[in-house]
């Protein structure tokens, strides 16, 4: 993206300088989250796992890369099969070659372990998921795993949700009924509900893989020990079929740009 506004003089260009140090923080932000999902991976995919659930985003890319780069080394993976949580995650795991299967074949507790990213952690390792509108699926296939290890960078960490995840929590909701989850929403407290748009890409609201919208609200910064509530209460809402909330991580893996991969889990 950032090559379509440089231009090729750029070396004259005053912009240059913050052109780089931009350019420089992708990198480094990049690998961060190269070494957080390559540690993950090395430190909870288990030669005896049948099942694992890959996430969606910009992060879990480096856990599949991972997982693939693993195949001779450890040839169980060729008989594993991974679970997609969404067309993104689907794609990543075709490309890389591995086995496929959809989570249509699962219940609870019937997957080994899920690695997905997140766009906020607070202190008690709830997340808000639901950034590229995900969230539905990811919860699916996070309710069917044993384990749920999420890996993000460290602009992800905060104390309470909220704090630094400024346009609210994605909920996903069924077409019809966007206008009156909007009002429901507001009703329960959140100060501003967008109608998420499908941007440059699509005119319109954006429509998730499970052909619904998706409301960003955003209800100020919520203390860890309200995040189940406030999920409950949202999911009691007619015409909603998920929220970004999850309350389940058993572990965190956080990608420092400066220093080693951190890991927190769940007490
Ligand atoms: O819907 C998207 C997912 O919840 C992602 O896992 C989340 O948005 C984090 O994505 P990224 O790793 O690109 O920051």
């Amino acid at each position: 993206m950032l090559r379509t506004w440089v231009r090729p003089s750029a070396a004259y260009n005053p912009l240059a300088t913050v052109r780089k140090k931009f350019v420089i923080s992708i990198a480094t932000m990049n690998a961060a989250k190269q070494a957080a999902g390559y540690k993950a991976i090395d430190n909870h995919l288990l030669p005896s796992f049948k099942y694992v659930g890959i996430g969606s985003g910009s992060t879990v890319v480096y856990c599949v890369e991972r997982i693939a780069q693993l195949r001779e080394k450890v040839p169980e993976i060729n008989s594993m099969y991974f679970v997609p949580t969404g067309y993104q995650s689907r794609q990543l795991i075709v490309d890389a070659g591995l086995p496929l299967m959809e989570i249509d074949q699962f219940s609870a507790g019937e997957l080994d372990i899920v690695f997905d990213g997140a766009d906020e952690v607070d202190s008690q390792l709830n997340c808000i998921k639901g950034g590229g509108g995900c969230q539905f699926q990811e919860k699916l296939v996070g309710k069917c795993s044993k384990k749920f290890i999420a890996v993000v960078d460290d602009s992800k960490i905060s104390q309470r949700l909220g704090e630094h995840w400024l346009q609210g929590i994605p909920i996903e909701v069924v077409p019809s009924a966007h206008k009156k989850v909007a009002v429901d929403l507001k009703r329960l407290g959140a100060s501003k509900v967008t109608l998420r748009s499908g941007g440059k890409s699509k005119a319109g609201p954006m429509v998730t893989d499970n052909a619904n919208f998706v409301l960003d609200a955003y209800f100020g910064e919520i203390a860890p020990e309200r995040v189940a509530e406030l999920d409950r209460s949202i999911k009691l809402l007619v015409g909603v079929v998920e929220t970004g909330l999850f309350d389940y991580a058993d572990e965190v893996y956080i990608g420092r740009t400066s220093g080693p991969t951190e890991i927190l889990t769940r007490k």
